[in-house]
């Protein structure tokens, strides 16, 4: 990245003025040679964005700073040319922003509402990256374990923001790392305590120890949280109790109604 910023006298790229000039230096620090197209994408979100409801009007003059750069900044944790499944994109947080900054990696958006899933399609087309992301309609659920039309999806990096506490998120993002796979969430201050709560869950669906993460650190202020759990093994669905029976074999009060 040259840092030098674009030439004197040059036009700002589409949506490059809703860029705030002090987050400048850290925007092409994140997106080096692809600016213009995070540039793009933000005024998608600005205006295409607002009007479907999928950004509150409010979020508008803090794009930059809270949604594109504090995602941009989870790109240092990924390995190069790594697969990636966004759970819960909802309009490309963070799993867009990542397959801008970085054209190296390959990119499924996981969400299940349509109005969302449209917009995710339009803005694939729309910024030219149909060749290195696609959107997968549905739950992280039904994406692990896929149907008969649809294979099941997996991935070197699961990520998500916003989506689910830990142990919840655990339980649908493990299932869709390749074993040794990691799944990367964006989370806010209260990270460490989610990790005391959820560690114990987390290991029992095959997670290793959670680990807390600072990105972006003298690029953004503040950094970026991520809590990494790795998937260390591979653990089948829950096994349901068998109902307890009564002495006859039978609940009571049940018969002649259990069919
Ligand atoms: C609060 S939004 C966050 C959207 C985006 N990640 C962001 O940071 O702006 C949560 C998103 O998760 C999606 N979601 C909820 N449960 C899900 C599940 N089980 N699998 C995949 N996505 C889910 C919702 O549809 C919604 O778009």
């Amino acid at each position: 990245m040259d840092g030098d910023g674009p030439p004197s006298g040059a036009q700002p790229a589409p949506g490059e003025a809703t860029l705030p000039p002090e987050l400048a230096e850290a925007a092409r620090t994140l997106f080096g040679d692809r600016l213009d197209l995070a540039a793009a994408y933000a005024e998608l979100l600005a205006t295409d964005g607002v009007v479907r409801g999928l950004i509150g009007p409010r979020e508008t003059p803090r794009l930059w700073e809270r949604h594109l750069l504090n995602c941009a900044a989870l790109a240092e944790r990924i390995p190069e040319g790594a697969s990636l499944i966004d759970v819960g994109s909802g309009a490309g947080l963070p799993g867009l922003v990542l397959a801008i900054a970085r054209p190296d990696l390959t990119v499924t958006l996981v969400e299940p509402l349509a109005r969302r899933t449209a917009f995710l399609i339009e803005a694939v087309q729309h910024l030219g990256l149909t060749k290195s992301v696609r959107v997968f309609r549905g739950r992280a659920e039904e994406a692990a374990v896929g149907s008969r039309d649809r294979q099941p999806l997996s991935a070197d990096i699961v990520t998500a923001r916003a989506v689910a506490p830990l142990d919840r998120l655990a339980g649908w993002c493990l299932p869709l790392a390749v074993p040794g796979g990691r799944l990367v969430a964006l989370k806010g201050a209260s990270a460490a305590e989610e990790i005391a709560e959820h560690a114990a869950a987390v290991a029992r669906l095959g997670g290793g120890q959670p680990e807390l993460h600072r990105c972006g650190v003298d690029v953004i202020d503040p950094p970026a949280t991520v809590i990494e759990v790795v998937r260390e093994r591979v653990v089948g669905p829950a096994r349901k109790k068998a109902p307890k029976r009564s002495r006859g074999g039978r609940r009571r009060g049940t018969q002649g109604r259990d069919r």
